[in-house]
């Protein structure tokens, strides 16, 4: 089956901001594909460059080497066939909850009367239904994410890219928020890239977690296929005896990359 989305021996160096002669290759020699439908989480040492891939894939960020494909196609420039939500708030202050949601549909120059509706719709698919004419800063962190969840969603984008996205949360909202997106991934059934340094809420989402190494020139070391049955409630699911043997066989190879970045960041400090 064609991926979704293929990234493809994919090298990223950078050059140093303080000394133009120094290098650093973040990510080195990478592939990754995730099919139609498919939730891969990607986990890995802080730093290691699990952010640098989800641009890559996003088109925000040019590979030094590598390709990547969309459904087959190669990218060039922005990936218009994925949506995304990062961890840091990407709401408009000075637009409604609704008008937030609706932005990229009037992007798109649908009509107003037909985005709204939609809007109104998807607000009320994220438990916000009543909140539109609500500024962000009159919605608790929990509920801007839900609203950043309906903005990316509402354009029903074929690939879904999540960069910690809920990661700020308290872990009650936390779980609220990542049970509310495998319920609409459920129903949809996009292919999802989902990065996160929390093991076990890739367990709990995904169909499949990969391990990256720690940096430099990060890379995969280790692919699991999560077969825990769905659907999944991602409190309950931790204690299923499934969960915990995943969890073990992941963390005894995340481990020693976990130490070794948080050695390069002391080091570093
Ligand atoms: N534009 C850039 N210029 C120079 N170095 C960069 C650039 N972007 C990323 N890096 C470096 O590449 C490495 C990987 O960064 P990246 O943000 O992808 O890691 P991460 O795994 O997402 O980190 P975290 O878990 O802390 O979010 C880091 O050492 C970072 O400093």
């Amino acid at each position: 089956m064609t991926p979704a989305l293929f990234l493809d021996d994919i090298t990223c160096t950078f050059v140093s901001k303080d000394d133009r002669t120094q290098r650093y290759t973040a990510v080195a020699n990478t592939t990754l594909a995730i099919a139609p439908g498919e939730f891969v989480s990607v986990v890995g040492p802080t730093g290691c460059g699990k952010s640098t891939l989800l641009n890559v894939g996003a088109g925000l960020l040019q590979p030094s080497s590598g390709s990547i494909k969309v459904f087959g196609e190669e990218l060039v420039g922005i990936n218009k066939r994925a949506g995304y939500m990062f961890q840091a708030e990407a709401l408009m202050p000075w637009r409604s909850a609704l008008e937030n949601v609706i932005a990229g549909l009037q992007y798109r120059g649908l009509d107003a009367g037909e985005a709204k509706a939609l809007g109104e719709q998807w607000l009320a698919r994220v438990g916000l239904k009543g909140f539109g004419d609500r500024y962000p800063h009159q919605l608790s962190g929990g509920m801007r994410k839900r609203v950043a969840l309906a903005q990316t969603l509402i354009m029903d984008p074929d690939i879904i890219l999540m960069d910690e996205p809920f990661s700020a949360l308290d872990i009650q909202t936390r779980q609220l928020m990542e049970n509310e997106v495998l319920d609409l991934w459920n129903a949809k059934k996009k292919a999802v890239l989902f990065i996160t340094h929390d093991l076990d809420e890739a367990i709990a989402m995904s169909d499949r977690v990969v391990v990256l190494s720690a940096g430099p020139a990060t890379h995969p070391i280790g692919e699991f296929t999560i077969d825990l049955p769905r659907p999944r409630d991602v409190a309950e699911i931790r204690t299923h005896p499934r969960f915990i043997e995943l969890h073990q066989q992941i963390w005894s190879v995340l481990r020693d990359e976990v130490l070794k970045g948080y050695q390069q960041q002391k080091t570093a400090a």
